[in-house]
Order: C-alpha cells, then sequence, then structure tokens
C-alpha cells in the first residue's frame, strides 16, 4: 500500500517559518512514493492552506479535534471548521493530549468519530509509556486504546489511520528498534484483522525519533506503512530525505 509521511509540526509555528518551510518543501518534493501530510496548528490552517494551493502532493492535517459538534465549548475546533480549511487528516489521542489534556480513550474514539462524519481522516495514536514497557504492559496497553475506536466507530475502522508511538522515544531521540516497532505492529494489525476484513488497507504508522537516518530500516518493517513525524519535520531537508526513504 502507498506509504503515509506525516509531519506533526506541534506547537511549533510562526508566520515568517512556516512560509520558509513550506516553500523549502514545495521547492524539493518532486513527485514522492508516498502520500505526504503536515499536520499545523490551527492559527496557521488558512496560512498554510494558501502557501499549499496549486498543488495536491502535500496535504494539510491538523493536530486535535473536538469531540462535539458546535456550540457552547470554548476553545474547541470542530472537525466542521476543520474541513472548511481543507484539513484532510486530524491527529487524535497524539500521548501529549492524552497526558496533559487528561484525554482518555473513550474521548479520543469520539474525536475519531467526529473527524471521520466530517470526511477527515483520524490519526489514532497509540502507544505505552516507558513504565508500561518494563512491566510488560506494551500490548494489553496499544490494543485497550484501539479497542476504545475499534468499539465506537464499527465498520468506519477501516478509513482511519493509526500511529504506532512509544511515549519512551518521543523527543528523546530513542527510536524503537525495527523489530520493536514491528512487533507492535504486528499486534494492532491482527487487532484490525478481527474488526475488519479490510484491515490490510489500514495504514499503521510508526512515531518516536524517526529521522532521515533510521526512517528506511523502520518503514521496510511488513506492517510499518508510514510515519508520524515531530521533530525532524521542522526542517525542511530532514522531512524530505524520511519522504526519500518512504519508496
Ligand atoms: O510525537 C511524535 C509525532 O507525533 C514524534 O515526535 P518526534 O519525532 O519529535 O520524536
Amino acid at each position: 500500500m502507498k506509504k503515509l509521511i506525516a509531519g506533526n509540526w506541534k506547537m511549533n509555528a510562526s508566520l515568517a517559518g512556516n512560509e520558509t518551510l513550506v516553500n523549502e518543501l514545495r521547492a524539493g518534493i518532486g513527485a514522492p512514493a508516498c502520500d505526504v501530510a503536515i499536520c499545523v496548528p490551527s492559527p496557521y490552517f488558512q496560512q498554510v492552506q494558501g502557501l499549499l494551493a496549486g498543488q495536491d502532493t502535500i496535504v494539510m492535517g491538523s493536530q486535535n479535534v473536538s469531540s462535539h459538534e458546535s456550540g457552547a465549548y470554548t476553545g474547541d475546533v470542530s472537525a466542521t471548521m476543520l474541513k472548511e480549511f481543507g484539513i484532510r487528516y486530524a491527529i487524535v489521542g497524539h500521548s501529549e493530549r492524552r497526558l496533559h489534556q487528561a484525554e482518555s480513550d473513550t474521548h479520543v474514539a469520539i474525536k475519531a468519530e467526529r473527524a471521520l462524519e466530517a470526511g477527515i481522516t483520524p490519526i489514532v495514536c497509540v502507544g505505552e509509556t516507558l513504565r508500561e514497557r518494563e512491566e510488560g504492559m506494551t500490548e494489553f496497553i496499544v490494543k485497550r486504546q484501539l479497542a476504545a475506536v475499534i468499539h465506537l466507530v464499527g465498520h468506519c475502522i477501516s478509513e482511519i489511520v493509526v500511529a504506532y508511538e512509544p511515549v519512551w522515544a518521543i523527543g528523546t531521540g530513542k527510536t524503537a528498534t525495527p523489530e520493536q516497532a514491528q512487533e507492535v505492529h504486528g499486534v494492532l494489525r491482527t487487532q484490525l484483522r478481527a474488526a475488519t476484513e479490510h484491515a490490510d488497507k489500514i495504514r499503521l504508522l510508526y512515531g518516536g525519533s524517526m529521522n532521515a537516518g533510521n526512517a528506511a530500516a523502520l518503514l521496510a518493517q511488513p506492517d510499518i506503512d508510514g510515519g508520524l513525524i515531530g521533530g525532524a519535520s521542522l526542517k525542511a531537508a530532514d522531512f524530505l530525505a524520511i519522504i526519500a526513504a518512504a519508496q
């Protein structure tokens, strides 16, 4: 299947910096073998939509979506609002939001459903902490996180993207080995196969200190269908090198 390389800028952006980064990406991207997305902070949707105009190689995603549809939810951004700015993907359940915003598995599943209803592909993040890994809980944790989404969205599960992001590998420079990542991706694939006959078409991304040097080995694993890239998506040369590795 066609791989997906998605950048997650997190809370790193500025009008001037975005312009430089997107223009460099546009100039260097050529005709990649994979799909490419950049998930930008919401105040910059309109700017980045303009910077991406006239091409469809790089699409834009959001880093979150409200679990509510509209109304008195101060500070929230709804899926239909995202849609108005051309958003194609919405990251849901990133470990940083599970931790700092106390998002529960159920809350994350509702967000995935809101995105799907609006025609936006949710990128559902799952992953264990270092402590959970050391306690042998990895499989239990990721399956529980994914099960909540499978339970809520039913047959629409075939339309999501899953990102396995071990919390201990995010922003730490400690990447999961290709074998460690594949092991968990295999578990997730098996879980999805039990839920849908289309499981082999669901893209399973790896995220956590993926960079130009380790991307090819990770992406060569049978159940790693792309990457969710934090730090290395902020420099055009690094992000373009990862895209080139996704053949
Ligand atoms: O959290 C991540 C992407 O969502 C990964 O971040 P890093 O690539 O900076 O480790």
